[in-house]
């Protein structure tokens, strides 16, 4: 019934996902997005990959620009060791309406705090807001124009230290040429490219892992 995606997704969640077990929410929102109604979702080909680089990195305090319905949100959080943190970053109040529920659903809303708002003016806050020092891991995945600036935002206010791992999404498709450019011919990250396909699709994407060098 739910009248907008976010909501026929909590559905396919609550209707299909175990309470308390991460693994089969993100399942759920898997099968609903390759068997029901294509989703912006990571996806599991791409979230393998995530999974990967998250177990390689174990970060401490990680970043998420761009929560959606919470499908990466939940596979990063479900990772994360005790006592670590994952930072999600929404400015739709009705997409962070159904991230919150799907996040407490998987039982993982102790690891996540869900910040509303523009990843422009929030990224400036988190300092004094969390008590951040720098953050471990970023995940890019919000408006694919706003990779660049946002990481030089990031670089600006100081949140990235040696080795932090910047992960962007669809920088193939739908594609994010300048944020590329950027990573790939600066001296102060080591960028690597891993070729996968579209969430759900049979398209070329992939994700652009980049270590900043301080
Ligand atoms: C203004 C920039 N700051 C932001 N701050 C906070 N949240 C932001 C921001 N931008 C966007 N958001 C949120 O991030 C999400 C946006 C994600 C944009 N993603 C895409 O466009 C996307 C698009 C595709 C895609 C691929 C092929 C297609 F044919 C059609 C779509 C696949 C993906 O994996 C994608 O991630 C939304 O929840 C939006 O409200
Ligand atoms: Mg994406």
């Amino acid at each position: 019934t739910g009248s907008t995606q976010p909501q026929r997704m909590l559905e396919a969640v609550q209707k299909n996902a175990t309470k308390g077990d991460p693994e089969s929410v993100f399942s759920a929102i898997d099968y609903y997005g390759r068997h029901k109604e294509w989703a912006m979702n990571v996806g599991d080909e791409k979230g393998l990959i995530l999974d990967s680089v998250l177990t390689e990195v174990n970060p401490s305090i990680a970043l998420e620009l761009g929560t959606y319905c919470g499908y990466s949100t939940v596979r990063i959080a479900r990772l994360l060791s005790p006592g670590s943190k994952l930072i999600t970053v929404e400015f739709n109040p009705a997409f962070a309406a159904v991230a919150r529920q799907i996040i407490a659903y998987a039982g993982v809303q102790d690891k996540v705090t869900l910040v509303e708002g523009p990843s422009g003016d929030l990224i400036p806050k988190m300092k004094e807001r969390f008590g951040i020092k720098s953050f471990d891991f970023v995940f890019l995945d919000h408006w694919k124009d706003r990779y660049v600036p946002d990481t030089k935002l990031l670089e600006d206010c100081g949140l990235l230290r040696k080795g932090t791992v910047l992960l962007a999404d669809n920088v193939i498709c739908p594609g994010a040429p300048e944020y590329l450019k950027y990573v790939r011919n600066s001296p102060r990250y080591e960028s690597r490219y891993f070729k996968s396909n579209l969430e759900y699709s049979k398209v070329e994407d992939g994700l652009e892992k980049s270590v900043f060098l301080g």
